[in-house]
């Protein structure tokens, strides 16, 4: 028999306990209520119809009932009833919903959260209702599309409910036109804080219930397996409101009608994206693309997003058409580093600054280390990207440098850097990418294994060996179950694989050109680079090994090299053949013909060039010639 949660919230945490009971049928759910807390009697609550069903659960209209001694109120609300869960994730869900609740008072931009409840041993929660959202506009639309004035204008609203989220450390990795609801006065609302988020590890009671992250459709590449591909983000975020953008401007759905297990393939696999709309205004479309780069490191914030939609919607004609006001200050990726504008503005360099020169993206050696260390002695203020001034030891006068191609060290370490932690842990790969380090030391880290960053100190970290795309990698000896797959060759010998991605946790994206894969075999896997070496021609000691090197990179070396072989055993067959045939007939008509006239006898000059050439070829003459 099912249980029945009961369940007690305050300030502080919920206490619940479990009674025997049929839960589509409660009989009793105990609860404190005070002002500060979000409980809401589920008898105050009385659901109306389903609005809607997704798949994190229905929403439902209802009527809420507050009472108190001076007035008797009913309100219109609108509940999300989560999915069934399990007893045991029961507990944790519920503390999430209370931290949830205490972290959007005072939000302005998100859907007022008016409390929690359970009802039928579902955990509800229970908003303000809105007439409608963006999706339901859409689709009352013939084409489906928005006009480029309400979509910069829905976006701004939609960009600040995101980012007044993201400051109390919240992600909502759920973004989508029908999670974007309209107020009355026609404002866009966030209309979804992250349900996935909380939802993420339960166990559901049906099993049709994704365990998933977010709406695939919408879905970054890291948000499919975030353990695996992340870690999650802010940028997240940004890749779920491009897509957003794009569906409104579009009016078609990223992936419409593509199975789930499609829409993996292009977007992780292949690297594909939504497509933008050509014919936007270029900071637009510029943005855009930004928030649909694969790595989360190269997208921007909500805070650039913002600022390009303002500075867009301003520059938008009375007519609603598109005014030329200047270039984007942005550029979208720099060929000679690869990094985009947007990576590079989540750090500003300051005077006393350490810095040193920036290395191209995925690279392992840097390609000119002008400044190898130098300090910021200047800043040039007129430019956003501007030129610094940094003092080089053992140079003069400050060198003039594009702050682009800097980056800053602090207690050693740079933003990209691999490390590792001087104590290891057993919850995730030990080897990771640095994503931030503050001037205080604090970094932020993706290591695979976490969903999120790990969080800690510079003084916790040491540097570790690093990788880069075009490398070969092989399995340690030592690692008898690796994290991932990983290839082995005919005779079981780990196979040697080239770096084709480095993911922004460090995971090495490997392809094995030398294997021979049929139809529906992989070729692609993934290596923890904790558990690999780098192999090259050189390193390799023996000339076995060398070949073998050789043979990696490509599965056809070994057939080619057979083919070769045999051809020249049979070049070099067919030309001693034609050589001693050709030394041996005039020997034979020779004879035939001194036997029958005897013409040839004592040519003194035919049997000596003859005897030469047999000679050479080793070839033994019968005894009087
Ligand atoms: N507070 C609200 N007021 C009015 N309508 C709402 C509210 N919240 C959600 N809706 C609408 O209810 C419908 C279902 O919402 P729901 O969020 O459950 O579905 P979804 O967005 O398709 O899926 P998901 O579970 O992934 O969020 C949507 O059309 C949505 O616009």
């Amino acid at each position: 028999m099912d249980k029945q949660v009961i369940a007690t919230l305050s300030a502080s945490s919920f206490d619940y306990v479990l009674l025997d009971g049929d839960v589509e049928h409660p009989k009793t759910v105990k609860a404190s209520s005070s002002n500060t807390d979000p409980w809401i009697k589920p008898e105050m609550l009385k659901l109306r119809h389903r609005i809607g069903r997704g798949a994190f659960g229905d929403v439902w209209l209802a009527t809420h009932h507050q009472s108190t001694e001076d007035y008797d109120e009913y309100h219109e609300v609108a509940v999300k009833m989560l999915p069934l869960l399990r007893e045991d994730q029961m507990k944790t869900v519920l503390e999430k919903c209370h931290e949830l609740y205490f972290q959007l008072q005072g939000v302005a931009r998100a859907c007022g959260l008016h409390g929690i409840s359970i009802i039928n041993g579902r955990i509800c929660i229970v908003m303000s209702f809105y007439e409608g959202s963006i999706g339901d506009k859409m689709a009352r639309l013939r084409d489906g599309r928005i006009s480029l004035l309400d979509v910069l204008r829905y976006g701004i609203n939609l960009a600040q409910g995101i980012q007044e989220l993201h400051s109390k450390g919240i992600l909502i990795l759920n973004l989508k036109p029908s999670n974007v609801l309209l107020t009355d006065s026609d404002q866009a609302i966030l209309g979804d804080f992250g349900i996935p988020n909380i939802l993420l590890g339960s166990a559901f009671v049906s099993s049709d219930m994704p365990n998933r992250l977010g709406t695939p459709n919408y879905m970054a590449p890291e948000q499919w397996q975030p353990e695996v591909r992340g870690p999650i983000s802010f940028e997240t975020d940004s890749w779920g409101f491009g897509c957003t953008i794009v569906e409104m401007l579009t009016g078609v759905q990223p992936w419409y009608g593509h199975p789930v297990r499609e829409m993996y393939q292009s977007v992780v696999e292949k690297h594909e994206k939504a497509h933008i709309p050509s014919g936007l205004p270029s900071s637009i479309e510029n943005i855009l693309s930004g928030c649909l780069e694969y790595d989360l490191r190269n997208r921007p914030l909500m805070v650039d997003i913002l600022t390009v939609f303002k500075s867009s919607l301003n520059a938008l004609g009375d007519d609603g058409g598109w005014r030329y006001i200047g270039t984007n200050t942005v550029t979208v990726k720099s060929s000679s580093t690869g990094y985009t504008g947007w990576f590079l503005s989540k750090d500003h360099l300051k005077v006393g600054d350490t810095v040193r020169s920036r290395k191209p993206s995925n690279s392992c050696r840097p390609q000119n280390m002008d400044v190898p260390e130098g300090i910021v002695v200047g800043l040039d203020r007129n430019a956003d990207y501007g030129f610094i001034l940094v003092r080089v030891h053992g140079v003069h006068d400050p060198i003039r440098i594009h702050a682009s191609t800097l980056e800053r060290v602090t207690n050693g370490l740079a933003a990209g850097d691999w490390v590792c932690l001087k104590e290891e842990n057993e919850n995730h790969s030990p080897v990771g990418i640095l994503h931030s380090i503050n001037r205080d030391g604090r970094v932020t880290v993706g290591f695979i294994g976490l969903q999120t960053f790990w969080k800690g100190n510079s003084s916790e970290l040491e540097m570790a060996e690093s990788y880069c795309v075009g490398q070969f990698v092989k399995l340690k000896a030592n690692v008898l179950s690796p994290r991932f797959e990983w290839p082995r060759k005919r005779g079981g010998a780990w196979a040697a694989g080239r770096i084709s991605w480095i993911l922004p946790n460090g995971c090495l994206v490997v392809k094995f050109p030398g294997l021979l894969t049929f139809r529906d075999e992989p070729n692609i896997f993934l290596a923890d680079p904790s558990e690999v070496y780098a192999v090259s021609f050189r390193t390799c000691p023996k000339m076995t090994q060398k070949y073998q090197h050789i043979e990696d990179h490509h599965w056809t070396v070994r057939p080619v090299l057979i083919a070769f072989g045999l051809l020249t055993a049979m070049k070099l067959g067919m030309l001693i053949g034609r050589k001693m045939g050709r030394k041996m007939s005039p020997i034979a008509i020779d004879n035939e013909s001194q036997h029958e006239d005897g013409k040839s006898v004592g040519n003194p000059t035919w049997t000596s060039s003859v005897a030469n050439i047999l000679f050479r070829e080793g070839v033994k003459l019968p005894t009087g010639q």
